[in-house]
């Protein structure tokens, strides 16, 4: 059974329908990327599995006992309030210091717990909200676009985090992203929606398909093909996708027609 899944969904904000007709699912362990132009409900896809956005219509099934982790695209912290990760992570139930200390190892970022949260650096608060959504040892990741305002070194070192923390935890991922280049990469599966799913599959799939072309173009092709070579590895998939694997341990090396683009991500990537 997938940890999560989606029939028939249909989302109506304010009279508009956002999104139709939505078929999805995850399995344990994998990652899934959510892509799509702006407005396109991928946002409200996410809001919708968290249970924070009632269907219009269709179902969504969560296995049983499900615990997610949500990490939201913004979170606004009042500047003028004193507050320490710390005490951040014990919001808005206390926690025992270990949990929180392990939370922050997950996370990547173990020397910031006295810090006040207001003078972290974006791609520091980012890794608090996901130490935050590790805490209750989630089956499920759900990010909604976590790289936001991250330079692409930060990202891609947040991307490396994330599938750290899949390997460690054996959690599944599902996120929104729009570094297609650095983000397919590090997916199993791609999801691209407009407003209903217009294709899916592995990201050297999706990157070919007509839909995705005609929404982002061709211009992450080269990028693409690097990171594929950077990020060849196995995973311990408590599963297997025939279809998601394909590709992946196609070393073709991409130099050649990636050069300027590919150079400064596979840096930030190995240096993260
Ligand atoms: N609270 C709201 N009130 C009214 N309309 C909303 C609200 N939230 C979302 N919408 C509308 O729903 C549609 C889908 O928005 P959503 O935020 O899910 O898209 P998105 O793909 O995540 O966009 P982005 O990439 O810009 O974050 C948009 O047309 C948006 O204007």
């Amino acid at each position: 059974m997938s940890l999560i899944a989606t029939r028939n969904l249909t989302l109506r904000i304010g009279g508009q329908t956002v999104l139709r007709d939505v078929d999805i699912a995850v399995e344990r362990g994998e990652i899934v990327t959510i892509v799509g132009p702006n407005g396109s409900g991928k946002s409200s896809l996410l809001r919708a599995l968290i249970g924070a956005l009632k269907p219009a219509s269709g179902t969504i099934t969560r296995a049983a006992d499900l615990r997610i982790g949500y990490v939201p695209q913004k979170l606004q912290i009042d500047a003028t309030l004193p507050l320490t990760v710390h005490g951040f992570l014990n919001l808005p139930r206390r926690q025992p210091r270990e949990t929180i200390a392990q939370a922050l190892l997950q996370a990547g970022v173990t020397d910031l717990a006295k810090k006040q949260m207001t003078d972290l650096s974006g791609g520091q608060f980012q890794r608090v909200l996901l130490a935050r959504a590790l805490l209750n040892k989630p089956h499920i990741l759900i990010l909604d676009e976590a790289t936001q305002g991250l330079d692409q070194p930060g990202s891609a070192a947040f991307y490396r985090q994330i599938e750290e923390v899949r390997r460690d935890m054996g959690c599944a991922v599902l996120m929104v992203s729009h570094d297609l280049h650095v983000v397919m990469a590090a997916s199993d599966r791609v999801l691209c929606l407009n407003g209903h799913v217009c294709c899916e599959g592995t990201p050297e799939i999706v990157a070919d398909a007509p839909e995705y072309r005609a929404l982002f173009g061709t211009g992450t092709q080269g990028a693409l093909a690097l990171y594929r070579h950077e990020h060849s590895h196995s995973h311990d998939h408590a599963h297997d996708h025939g279809h998601t694997h394909d590709n992946d341990h196609t070393h073709d090396h991409a130099q050649g027609h990636t050069h300027g683009a590919g150079c400064n991500h596979a840096h930030g990537d190995q240096d993260a």
